[in-house]
């Protein structure tokens, strides 16, 4: 196979955003080289685990937005490839329901019309069964919002995006860029050029940017991947219709706290800390911090009854923060061929087809679908509010 080649396009990081962009180039005919640097699949960065949440309710209508293409999105790759990448579960949110993050949510899902129940104290555990919720707080069910089927995506896209005839050349890390009309990429095995780059590393971002100059206010933090068994197995499962959650704040933390139905595996629910500690992500072993968990064990025992406090898997993952968790979606300041898709904040998975589709506009030259003015690298100039 040979080391060196010339491309439309080369692509750095097959993660689910990198993924999802070579495959849109792919499709627009453009000669397109994926690089990863490490053997696929793996379970370093941030797109690895077998699910992740797909929801309309956000605080923001930008994102509400962009979810209504994006499901539709996600439905054609399935009918494509033939395969079941997302299952509807609903999600309840609950939250202080004076609080701004609450009320903000629930104005959202009204302005945009998006199917919606309400669950008022006397009827929730009707609906909900297993789940106290405290007393002041609003439930609220987003029943569009379900489940990605998150490895299984990456190896549908990464599929399809070869079989359009893209090439992906995995454990070549790119160890150096070299920015100019034609890019040149040099890896740990070869070199390669391109009329244009998509930088989409993850939490290796300001590692790769550092080579053209650039460093974002990004901050990589470990997650906790907590799995807590059910008392009685299936009580929270997805078989049985539980909806994944997301508590905006509570009692034990200003930090939203969410979980995923029991599935991938049997008798154990996912349920996470939004929030973790700082870390490189080389190192991300080294980072032992699991004041999270203590966190999870009080919101557990006082809201889901039917859970044993108590982790009985702990995985790891990879968030990559912006100061306002809003995405990144740019040309580089000072390469119009370079494009920086970077910052997806722990929320970032179910956009994956339209930021796909958004970093291509921009390396085609293209005006991309959506006012990308909330994702731009100039606004880390002045100050923005936070997204869930
Ligand atoms: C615990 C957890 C729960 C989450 N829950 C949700 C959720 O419910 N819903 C949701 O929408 N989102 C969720 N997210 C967020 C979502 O998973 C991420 O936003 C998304 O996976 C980010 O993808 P990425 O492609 O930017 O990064 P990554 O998946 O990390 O991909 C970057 C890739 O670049 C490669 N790379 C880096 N440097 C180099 C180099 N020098 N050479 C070659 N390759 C390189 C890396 O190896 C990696 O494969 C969650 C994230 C975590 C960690
Ligand atoms: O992106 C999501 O939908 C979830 C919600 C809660 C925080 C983690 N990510």
């Amino acid at each position: 196979m040979s080391t060196s080649g010339d491309f439309d396009c080369i692509v750095i990081g097959a993660g689910v955003q990198g993924s999802f962009t070579a495959y849109q180039l792919a499709k627009k005919n453009k000669k397109t080289l994926l690089l990863e640097q490490f053997v696929l699949p793996h379970s370093r960065g941030s797109s690895h685990g077998q699910t992740r949440i797909i929801r309309k309710a956000y605080e923001q209508n930008f994102y509400t937005h962009m979810m209504e293409e994006c499901y539709e999105l996600w439905a054609q790759l399935e009918r494509e490839a033939g395969v079941k990448l997302y299952r509807q579960t609903g999600l309840l949110v609950m939250g202080p329901e004076k609080s701004e993050n609450y009320q903000n949510i629930k104005d959202t899902l009204q302005t945009n019309k998006v199917p919606m129940v309400v669950l008022t104290h006397d009827i929730f555990s009707q609906h909900i069964p297993n789940v106290n919720l405290a007393k002041g707080d609003g439930a609220l069910v987003d029943t569009t919002a379900g489940v990605l089927f998150a490895d299984r995506t990456l190896k549908t896209v990464q599929g399809q995006f070869q079989k359009l005839g893209g090439v992906i050349r995995d454990n070549e890390k790119v160890t150096d860029i070299k920015p100019g009309p034609v890019v040149r990429v040099s890896t740990s095995v070869g070199v390669y050029h391109a009329k244009s780059l998509v930088i989409t590393a993850g939490p290796w971002a300001n590692k790769l940017l550092a080579n053209t100059g650039l460093q974002l206010p990004l901050e990589v933090v470990k997650i906790n991947v907590c799995y807590w068994k059910e008392k009685v197995p299936g009580s929270y499962s997805m078989k049985q219709r539980f909806p994944c959650f997301v508590q905006t704040e509570c009692l034990e933390s200003k930090v939203h706290i969410y979980g995923l139905p029991s599935n991938e595996y049997p008798g154990l629910m996912k349920v996470c800390y939004h929030m973790g500690s700082k870390t490189d992500p080389d190192q991300r072993d080294l980072q032992k911090d699991r004041s999270d968990i203590e966190i999870l064990q009080h919101y557990i025992a006082r809201c889901f009854p039917g859970l044993i406090p108590e982790p009985a898997i702990v995985e790891s993952c990879l968030y990559t923060l912006t100061p306002d968790h809003h995405f990144v979606l740019d040309y580089h300041p000072a390469y119009s061929n370079i494009v920086i898709g970077a910052g997806f904040s722990g929320h970032g998975f179910k956009f994956g087809p339209i930021i796909g589709k958004l970093l291509c506009e921009l390396s085609l030259g293209e005006v991309p679908s959506y006012d990308l003015s909330p994702f731009h690298i100039r606004r880390f100039q002045s100050k923005r509010n936070s997204a869930l």
